[in-house]
């Protein structure tokens, strides 16, 4: 079974075409970089494999499932952009943030019980936050922050995690840190990682295995 199995994907917004013969195939536990520039689609591709908006034309398989038979997200994680991150207004801790991916099992009155507080302590523990389980998150630093919203994806166990640009105004050696702790993911745990980035170059110098792709007029090309 493959990861991801993306073919001939196609997607427009207002007849304007961004994503043209679109493919990509993603093993399990493999790690996956797309790099490209500005405006070329990258955050599409996610929306799309996020099931937030619907290809015109092509097809999208996620852990052997077309993504239109997707009831429950819970096998793909997915970390935003840190802005979407810094845009937590309110004073939510670590350990709220993190247990409220579990909302589906929250029952009739959707709020967290110390079942759900007590597997969000865990995954904290295991990514080496519980320093911080009860700092606000929006009181964190960049590269905190991040690993924070991590540990958010992680707590439904998926098999596949999409990151989008997530060290973007991340000081160098969070950063360092922050890929490390993914390729960890990926090496020891087997789960599947998408992540678009613009911080290749930072990359380079660390021991990752990776396979990168660009995204060049709505197609992704190997590099
Ligand atoms: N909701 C929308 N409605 C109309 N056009 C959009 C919408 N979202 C994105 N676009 C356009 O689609 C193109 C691709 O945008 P997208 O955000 O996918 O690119 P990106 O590669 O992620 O860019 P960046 O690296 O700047 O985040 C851009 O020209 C953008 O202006």
């Amino acid at each position: 079974m493959k990861a991801v199995s993306i073919k001939n994907l196609y997607f427009a917004y207002n007849e304007i075409p961004v994503l043209k013969n679109c493919n990509l195939e993603v093993g399990m536990g493999d790690f996956t970089i797309i790099i490209g520039g500005n405006g070329s689609g990258k955050s599409t591709l996610i929306k799309l494999m996020l099931g937030e908006i619907k290809a015109l034309k092509g097809s999208i398989e996620i852990l052997g499932k077309r993504i239109e038979d997707y009831k429950s997200f819970r096998d793909i994680g997915y970390v935003p952009q840190i802005n979407i991150v810094n845009k937590i207004a309110f004073p939510i801790t670590c350990l709220e943030l993190v247990s409220l991916n579990l909302y589906e099992d929250f029952g009739f009155i959707k709020i967290p019980k110390k079942e759900h507080y007590k597997k969000a302590r865990e995954i904290i523990e295991k990514m080496g936050m519980e320093k911080y389980i009860n700092t606000p998150v929006n009181e964190l630093s960049g590269g905190l922050a991040q690993r924070a919203m991590i540990c958010k994806a992680m707590i439904n166990e998926p098999k596949l995690l999409i990151l989008d640009e997530p060290t973007a105004g991340v000081d160098k050696d969070s950063k360092k840190h922050f890929f490390e702790t993914v390729n960890i993911l990926s090496t020891k745990f087997n789960i599947s990682i998408i992540m678009v980035t613009h911080e290749l170059k930072e990359m380079e110098n660390l021991d990752i295995d990776m396979k990168t792709y660009e995204m060049i007029e709505g197609s992704l090309v190997k590099c």
